[in-house]
């Protein structure tokens, strides 16, 4: 496996977990079988100048958030390009990962065996791809928000900060292992159940729904969603303009 960047000290971080690892991304791309793209968007457009013309037959996965196929295709002359949004929990082998695959792929089996090695790999249509990377790619960072808020909500309240820190991620991976587990208990039930009349549980629950939670969440995950549409426009213009326009 060669991994490529353009920094000595990323190449030496690389180096150190074990990869083979060059600044030479045309070199990297002559000798593989298979293709990554990591690159952030903004990027793309030099590495497609670096590999756009040596790619021809092989398979090129993308995961940069928001760049379509269409205009992956354009670039990445004759390749046969997936896309692919894996998240950070990859990290601990969790990813979930969405993977798009062109019509008739042929080295389909070989892009998803690989993915697999990180988590979980769902197949969607291009068209989810945006949603997904909102969900699930984003997802760690709000599902860490979440956290923190409730790590400071338990130190407001009283309790040490050696386990609010635990208790908080523990809270949030039971919870999540139980509806899991059933997949038919809505996460409502699960709420009223815990709810006492006139209890503890409904005074927190009123403050959330006075201060609009559920429709904070539901716009950011919106606004993650149309962020990826305009960083593909940002991204065919900085095509156009460094590639001038090639079809
Ligand atoms: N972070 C996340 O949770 C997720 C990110 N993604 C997508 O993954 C992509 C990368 O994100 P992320 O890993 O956070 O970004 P990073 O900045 O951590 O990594 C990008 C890497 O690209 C290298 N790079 C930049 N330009 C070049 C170049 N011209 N040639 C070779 N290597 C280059 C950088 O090397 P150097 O350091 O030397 O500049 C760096 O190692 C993005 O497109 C993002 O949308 C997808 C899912 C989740
Ligand atoms: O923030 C981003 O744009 C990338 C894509 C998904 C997670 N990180």
């Amino acid at each position: 496996m060669v991994a490529t960047a353009r920094s000595q000290e990323r190449l030496v971080l690389l180096r150190e977990a074990g990869l083979e690892a060059t600044s030479c991304n045309r070199c990297a791309v002559e000798s593989a079988d298979l293709v990554f793209i990591s690159v952030k968007p903004y990027h793309f457009p030099i590495v497609a100048r670096d590999i756009g013309g040596i790619v021809a037959g092989k398979p090129v996965v993308s995961v940069m958030a928001g760049v379509p196929v269409s205009l992956l295709q354009k670039v990445l002359k004759g390749a046969e390009v997936y896309r692919a949004m894996p998240n950070l929990n990859i990290r601990v082998g969790r990813s979930l990962t969405a993977l798009y695959s062109p019509p008739n792929a042929r080295h389909y089996g070989l892009v998803r065996r690989a993915l697999s090695c990180f988590g979980t790999v769902y197949d969607v249509p291009e068209e989810f791809i945006d949603a997904w990377t909102a969900v699930a790619g984003s997802g760690p960072a709000l599902v860490a928000e979440f956290l923190d808020a409730l790590v400071l909500a338990a130190l407001a309240v009283g309790l040490p900060r050696s386990i609010a820190r635990r208790v908080a991620a523990e809270l949030l991976e039971s919870t999540a292992r139980y509806l899991l587990e059933n997949p038919d208990v809505h996460p409502g039930v699960l709420r009223d159940e815990v709810i006492t009349p006139a209890g503890t549980t409904i005074a927190a629950i009123r403050t959330l729904e006075s201060r609009g939670f559920k429709s904070a969440v539901i716009d950011a995950v919106r606004d993650a969603t149309l962020r990826a549409g305009e960083i593909a426009r940002e991204i065919a213009s900085m095509l156009d303009n460094s590639l001038g326009g090639s079809d």
